[in-house]
């Protein structure tokens, strides 16, 4: 039974277990299946969905991330819920760079491996680093962080790891504040979106899902604040293509 059967199955005899409710307790091995049934279909669909503009706001989390580290001789990186890999080959692109990939989804990381042979990918939970403290000068996350079971813990997590005078560079969908974008976006990610989804990928479930989890999640200030209280000082964040992507970045 599919990730998305199983969901449909637990509705009928459960139904208040919903999108809504998994985006509420993210939990760890929802979240992980989830990602592995979605896989197949990840990147075409990631592509098809943002019309190929997801690439370029991984550019420029990179471009930010050349500036700030253009000091620094052969950075190490870690790019954490790495997926299939493509922000973590983007950023790899820094001249010397060293970069691992971690993901808490074996399907993803399978794709990853196959797509990016010269990094290194591994299986891990962000909310808890295999690595030493102070140990890369970035740490990078592309749609990644608002899956988090426990997001100021991840946050906390990616600070330790950083050097001091490391950064992190944390790309996320944002919900336009014009209220016109807003209402055409939301028309967009809740109706069209899923329906588009659906006709390739197995996993409605999980696009189902998308929406509930980009709405609710802190964003600009407020999560500019949940970097603060992590530890982060000098937090900026650059709204991107009419305030529907947002990337963060922020100094240890
Ligand atoms: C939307 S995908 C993003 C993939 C990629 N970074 C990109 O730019 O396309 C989110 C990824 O986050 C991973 N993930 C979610 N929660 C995680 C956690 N707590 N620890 C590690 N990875 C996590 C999922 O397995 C999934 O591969």
């Amino acid at each position: 039974m599919t990730f998305t059967e199983k969901k449909a199955d637990m509705l009928m005899s459960h139904p208040k277990e919903t999108a809504k409710s998994l985006n509420q307790t993210k939990s760890r091995s929802s979240i992980r299946e989830m990602f592995d049934e979605v896989a197949p279909t990840y990147d075409f669909l990631n592509h098809l969905l943002s019309l190929g503009i997801d690439n370029y706001w991984r550019a420029a989390a990179t471009g930010r991330a050349k500036k700030l580290l253009k000091n620094v001789p052969q950075p190490r990186i870690l790019d954490v819920a790495t997926g299939t890999g493509d922000l973590a080959a983007s950023i790899a692109k820094l001249p010397g760079a060293k970069v691992t990939g971690l993901d808490l989804s074996p399907e993803m990381l399978e794709l990853a491996r196959k797509k990016y042979p010269a990094i290194t990918f591994l299986e891990g939970y962000a909310e808890k680093l295999p690595f030493d403290t102070a140990s890369f000068d970035a740490v990078s996350a592309g749609f990644g962080v608002r899956n988090f079971e426990n997001l100021q813990q991840g946050m906390s997590e990616f600070h330790r790891v950083l050097k001091p005078g490391g950064y992190t560079f944390i790309i996320e969908p944002m919900i336009p504040r014009n209220p016109l974008m807003k209402k055409l976006y939301l028309i967009y990610f809740k109706k069209v979106l899923p329906k588009i989804a659906a006709l390739f990928s197995k996993s409605t479930f999980a696009y189902d899902y998308l929406p509930h989890s980009v709405e609710q999640f802190p964003q600009a200030e407020a999560f500019s604040e949940i970097l603060k209280k992590a530890g982060f000082r000098a937090v900026s964040y650059f709204p991107m293509t009419f305030e529907t992507s947002i990337l963060y970045v922020a100094g240890k």
